[in-house]
């Protein structure tokens, strides 16, 4: 048993002689809101899929919510994990009701069939939509809508059982600056809110990381760079080591930036400097 809502003892994910995680070490604690950042092909998703209790290690520990993997029912522990990630989790249907999108998570189904659902979880639902401004979208099918709003009402979904830890894949990418500023300002409320669930955020950009969160993990080809304090982990030159580009980090009121840092002043040879002497025939 641990306390710890994930802790991972050096996990190794092995596939075709290649490790995609190598003997990562990580511990997620109550309260706590992660963000996970590298490069494409660093391990992330691999590293979310450990989380989820999808994918167990080739070798090494993975205890989710106090449990070890390997000796649990993992329907119940999944039961405990809410996610939003194309990898983790299907769709609903095109024609979906938003409002059934949400409650089926109940019963673990996508596709509203003959299950009843008491009062108490359709306002659940209700109230979850309304937490991420989708409220007046209820009535709505899921096709219909754009795809900030998709986004937002998976999270509610993924909150629907109420989970102890929330994990999120790239929840803004493929969208448009004013849909990933209303879903980081979704984002940043749900931080704030000490009854929400630990978070864990898998991201390529710094700027996708909303404010509120507390810790970051950088992967870099499996291994874990750096692992703690956000402050403390997202600086210049561990981000530069871990995307492999020399990256200038800011923060202005809990937002981080990155850009390619400002070359440095070229040195040239003097201008006195002699001119070598040609080689001897
Ligand atoms: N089943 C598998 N067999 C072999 N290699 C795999 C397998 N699954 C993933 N990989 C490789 O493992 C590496 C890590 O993949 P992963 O999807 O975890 O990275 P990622 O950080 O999420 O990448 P991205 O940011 O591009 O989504 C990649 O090089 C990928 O090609």
């Amino acid at each position: 048993m641990s306390d710890a809502v994930l802790r991972l003892d050096q996990v190794t994910v092995r596939r075709d002689g290649q490790d995609l995680l190598r003997d990562v070490n990580w511990v997620v604690n109550q309260g706590e809101r992660w963000v996970l950042l590298g490069p494409n092909g660093a391990g992330k998703t691999t590293l979310l899929q450990i989380a989820s209790s999808r994918l167990f290690p080739t070798s090494g520990t993975v205890h989710l919510l106090g449990e070890r993997l390997g000796r649990v029912n993992l329907q119940e522990l999944r039961y405990r994990v809410g996610a939003v990630s194309p990898v983790l989790t299907d769709r609903p249907p095109a024609d979906e009701r938003v409002l059934d999108a949400v409650v089926t998570a109940a019963w673990s189904v996508l596709g509203r069939g003959d299950e009843q659902y008491d009062d108490v979880d359709l306002k659940r639902a209700t109230e979850l939509l309304g937490q991420f401004g989708c409220r007046n979208l209820a009535a709505r099918t899921f096709g219909t809508l754009s795809e900030g709003e998709r986004k937002r009402v998976l999270i509610a979904r993924a909150l629907m059982t109420d989970p102890e830890l929330l994990l999120l894949d790239e929840p803004a990418s493929g969208l448009d600056l004013g849909a990933r500023e209303a879903l980081l300002r979704r984002l940043t409320r749900f931080a704030a809110d000490p009854a929400a669930p630990v978070t864990v955020l898998v991201s390529h950009h710094v700027e996708e990381i909303p404010i509120g969160v507390t810790h970051a993990l950088l992967l870099r080809r499996g291994q874990v760079l750096a692992a703690g304090p956000v402050g403390e982990v997202l600086v210049s030159e561990r981000l530069s080591s871990c995307f492999g580009l020399p990256l200038e980090v800011s923060a202005t009121a809990g937002r981080y930036a990155a850009r390619l840092a400002a070359p440095g002043p070229r040195t040239r040879p003097p201008a006195s400097a002699p001119v070598p002497a040609p080689a001897p025939a």
